[in-house]
């Protein structure tokens, strides 16, 4: 029967200006609950979950059956994850620990080791060496939209889907990025420290409106593009470069190579995903290709700019200012690490004129961080309850209509196994040994994966499928709902 999960301390997530900026182990807020005896089937490299009795208020309303003992999975929240995805997790009963920081690599290890879901956001390094060690997990959730800090083609190949929210923060970020703009071209940021320090400078040299102003974008995604439409109400030109030919918003004009934009724009503002052909997009000579008295803004990730070439070329004039939202090192908690983590140019860099410094901060609301909650919430629950993927950025996307009560004699087969020739005679050998109810399968690059519903399975059946699952040469990782 379910019962419900004690959670210490939870009632309310703290907002972000109230993320802790003591060091990660003294920030935890939540902790695993303790049964006095799990589940006898739960056994981690078995991964068979055991059934659970469908609660009254589900099978009444939703017909549906929670196929597991839900109480058993264990999700690890890093990063000050909003509450929505607390609240989601909560009410399936899995166990949640969740912390306000990203964790250092031994805790991290450590704390890997047995949970079967871990939520992230842009702080949190998922590499070959971190998933290695995790032994029980099946699904990774960026609370956010980039997936660079996780080794994807690895998390595959081992049987990890990985999650993100594409777009829920995307107008947040768009609008800091508008407001900076603004700031930029009336040095607003320096008069208010000037004032705080207690001098009233009143000046016009140099400051000017935006309207007629040429913005370009690099990068003409979801954040760019909205961008895009926010810069023209302002009355902006707008240009921008993308990889990919895509259709302008309003009046925008895609150009043809970079340099072309970064001649032509008063404001330049860099959109793209941290990539190989990204990695120092932006160096000395696209820094010296921009015009004399330009702005440049950099919201994507620190490694696209070259920190050195920028402070250069802001301290010779030639760029008349910068907003920076992301360093190629970022702290994993708040407070002074700031200074003491960055390299030899901090110093140049906090006392650069006309430089906006922000504590990536571009996807920082309430609302984005709600909306990311309940999106990715949501799709690992989907994921780890009924084996769908869709949404997922590694994984093939694969699903299959959540089973209901009628279908109590069911288990839900989700088979994770290399792309090979061969792999769906050999597996549908196995399950013609019991009536296949429904399936689908699709593959993805080299991993490809089967959902499959097969009805009169009896308990001691399930045991044995799995094993013949399992043994397969090509298998990656195989779970039974049932
Ligand atoms: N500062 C912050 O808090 C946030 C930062 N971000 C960063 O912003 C990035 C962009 O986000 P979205 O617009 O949602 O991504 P998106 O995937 O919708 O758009 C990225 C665009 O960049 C283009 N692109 C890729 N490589 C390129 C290249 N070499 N040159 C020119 N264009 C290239 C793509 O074709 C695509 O149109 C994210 O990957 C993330 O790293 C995202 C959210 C918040
Ligand atoms: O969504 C993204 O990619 C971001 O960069 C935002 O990251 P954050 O959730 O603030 O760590």
């Amino acid at each position: 029967m379910s019962r419900p999960i004690p959670i210490k301390n939870s009632s309310r997530r703290p907002a972000e200006s109230e993320i802790s900026s003591s060091p990660p182990s003294a920030v935890e807020v939540n902790s695993w609950p303790t049964y006095p005896s799990p589940s006898p089937f739960l056994d981690s490299n078995l991964a068979i979950f055991t059934r659970r009795q469908s609660d009254s208020s589900r099978s009444t309303v939703a017909k549906q059956l929670k196929p597991f003992a839900t109480r058993d999975i264990k999700i690890l929240l890093l990063e000050n994850i909003n509450q929505a995805a607390h609240d989601i997790f909560r009410k399936q009963g899995y166990q949640v620990e969740s912390f306000n920081t990203s964790l250092p690599v031994d805790q991290l290890i450590e704390k890997i080791h047995d949970v079967h879901v871990i939520g992230i956001r842009s702080k949190t390094n998922l590499t070959s060496q971190i998933l290695q060690n995790a032994r029980n997990l099946v699904v990774v959730g960026c609370f956010c939209i980039g997936t660079n800090q996780v080794n994807l083609e690895f998390a595959a190949k081992k049987g990890i889907a990985v999650f993100n929210s594409p777009f829920s923060n995307s107008r947040s970020v768009a609008e800091l990025v508008l407001a900076e703009i603004v700031c930029l071209a009336r040095q607003l940021c320096e008069r208010s420290m000037e004032m705080h320090q207690g001098t009233w400078n009143k000046v016009s040299a140099h400051c000017s409106e935006i309207r007629g102003k040429t913005l370009g974008i690099v990068g003409y995604g979801h954040i760019g593009s909205q961008l895009s439409v926010l810069a023209e109400s302002m009355g902006m030109k707008v240009i921008y470069y993308d990889v990919v030919p895509l259709m302008a918003l309003g009046t925008a004009k895609q150009m043809t190579s970079l340099n072309c934009l970064l001649s032509l724009a008063d404001f330049v503002s860099l959109h793209v995903p941290e990539l190989a052909e990204t990695t120092n997009m932006i160096g000395q000579p696209e820094l010296a290709a921009m015009q004399q008295g330009s702005y440049i803004i950099n919201a994507s990730r620190g490694h696209v700019v070259q920190i050195p070439a920028l402070i250069d070329a802001m301290k010779s004039g030639h760029i008349a200012g910068a907003a920076l939202d992301v360093y190629p090192n970022e702290p994993v908690a708040n407070g002074p690490l700031f200074t003491s983590q960055l390299n030899s140019w901090t110093e140049d860099l906090v006392h650069l004129k006309n430089l906006i410094l922000s504590p990536h901060i571009g996807g920082s609301t309430e609302e984005a961080q709600s909306a990311i909650g309940a999106e990715v919430g949501e799709a690992i629950v989907r994921y780890v309850n009924e084996g769908a993927t869709t949404g997922a950025v590694n994984f093939p996307e694969v699903r299959l209509r959540p089973l209901t009560l009628e279908e109590d004699n069911h288990a839900r087969v989700l088979h994770v196994h290399q792309n090979v020739p061969g792999v769906l005679r050999t597996v549908n050998e196995i399950l013609s040994e019991h009536n296949v109810d429904k399936q689908f399968s699709d593959s993805r690059g080299p991993i490809a994966y089967l959902m499959a519903d097969v009805s009169n399975v009896s308990t001691n059946e399930i045991e044995n499928l799995y094993k013949k699952l399992t043994a397969t040469p090509y298998n990656i990782a195989t779970r039974l709902l049932y």
